[in-house]
């Protein structure tokens, strides 16, 4: 199979990449790697000189196409190819496509039936979720498979990762600054916390705080907004939820998904406190169970402090696929409501896996 690799050399793109080397995917695949601005440089894998990546005559003669490029590129890109005839495999991170009627969200794990029944439908648009979807799917798909879930509401803390590469460095170079604010006064034990807490919130108000990506301090703060309004005063991230939540299962009668999405200073694993109301009352022994077997990734957390400080973290998760779910408990609302806790990597599961897997089931077929 003849693969063409778009953004390859982005934050996703180098994850996709590696786990590839790492799962000996590229065997079976003749790779084909493009660029927007490194034309006729060498490729990677000794893989010839790159192409370039708006080049429909070159992109034609590929089975398929794996694009972390974003979503500019594919709103240039493949509307123009497919117009061109091109009945390939188009895999996607780019949100873009995500919604549109012919194009399926790909989270096999969770959605497998949905991607075969595609297949066999002669469908060829596969697009990844959007990361905290997926990473909520990662971890509370048993309930939702098992026909259990009323309604979620998930308030998240995501990382600066999501936000681009250019982002975390931003990040540390905001708690750079602030440490540099007060290095004196902390290494003087006996000064005064308030001293330093005014230093630092001073700090954290100036301009200069790099800020130029985030627009704000997000070091020693959080935002609570990511992406843009759109209707209902929800943010764009907050609406992913219902939306591709929903289209990731083909639910045949829509479940609701809401809640806050916020911006915290972890790098790049997005962790989400869920409250799941249910549509009976079941022993939390079995909803333990139906979380815990639901796929290979998934680890239930027992719900005791040290367990879960050991293992319910972005310092604990980050660069792993396990998607630990943990804090699972009945509420004071009612014994249909539930609480939880879970924390994913973004880039991994979040974004290069799920492609990097839709494109081993099509070379399967
Ligand atoms: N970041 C995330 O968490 C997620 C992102 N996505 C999607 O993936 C897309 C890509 O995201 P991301 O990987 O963060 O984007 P990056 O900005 O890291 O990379 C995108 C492209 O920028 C170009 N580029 C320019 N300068 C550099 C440089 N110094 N190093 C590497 N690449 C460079 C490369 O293209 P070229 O070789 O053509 O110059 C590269 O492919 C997003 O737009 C989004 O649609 C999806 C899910 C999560
Ligand atoms: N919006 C996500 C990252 C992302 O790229 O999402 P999407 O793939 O839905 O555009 C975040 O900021 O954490």
């Amino acid at each position: 199979m003849k693969v063409g690799f778009i953004g390859w050399r982005g934050m996703v793109g180098s994850v996709l990449l590696q786990r590839m080397q790492e799962e000996n995917d590229f065997n079976g695949i003749e790779p084909v790697f493009f660029s927007t601005s490194q034309v006729g440089q060498d490729a990677p894998m000794g893989a010839g000189t790159l192409k370039d990546a708006t080049d429909i005559a070159e992109l034609k003669t590929l089975d398929a196409v794996v694009t972390c490029q974003g979503g500019d590129y594919t709103k240039a890109v493949h509307g123009p190819l497919r117009e061109a005839g091109w009945q390939g495999y188009w895999i996607d991170a780019a949100s873009s496509l995500r919604m549109v009627d012919d194009a399926v969200i790909v989270l096999d794990p969770v959605n497998r039936q949905v991607i075969d029944k595609a297949l066999a439908a002669g469908q060829k648009d596969f697009i990844g979720g959007n990361c905290t979807v997926s990473l909520m799917l990662m971890a509370i798909g048993g309930l939702f498979r098992a026909g259990l879930v009323e309604w979620v509401s998930s308030m998240t803390y995501q990382a600066a990762s999501g936000a681009g590469a250019p982002n975390m460095r931003e990040l540390l170079g905001q708690m750079g600054v602030l440490e540099d604010s007060v290095a004196d006064l902390l290494a003087d034990p006996s000064s005064a916390i308030l001293d330093i807490d005014k230093k630092v919130t001073e700090m954290l108000r100036s301009d200069q705080l790099p800020t130029s990506e985030f627009g704000h301090a997000l070091a020693g703060s959080v935002l609570p907004w990511i992406d843009r309004e759109v209707e209902d005063g929800q943010s764009r991230e907050e609406w992913k939820g219902y939306a591709e939540t929903n289209k990731i299962l083909a639910a045949e009668s829509p479940i609701p998904i809401d809640g806050i999405c916020v911006r915290i200073g972890a790098m790049r694993c997005h962790s989400q406190a869920l409250t799941i109301k249910l549509n009976k009352d079941l022993p939390i022994e079995e909803i333990e169970r139906l979380i815990a077997n639901d796929n290979d990734w998934v680890q239930l957390v027992p719900n005791f402090k040290e367990q879960t400080l050991q293992q319910l973290t972005p310092a604990a998760v980050s660069g792993t696929l396990t998607v630990p779910v943990g804090r699972v408990r009945k509420m004071k609302m009612g014994p249909q409501y539930l609480s939880a806790f879970t924390c994913g990597d973004q880039l991994l599961w979040g974004a290069a896996e799920p492609l990097r897997r839709m494109l081993q089931i099509l070379l399967e077929k």
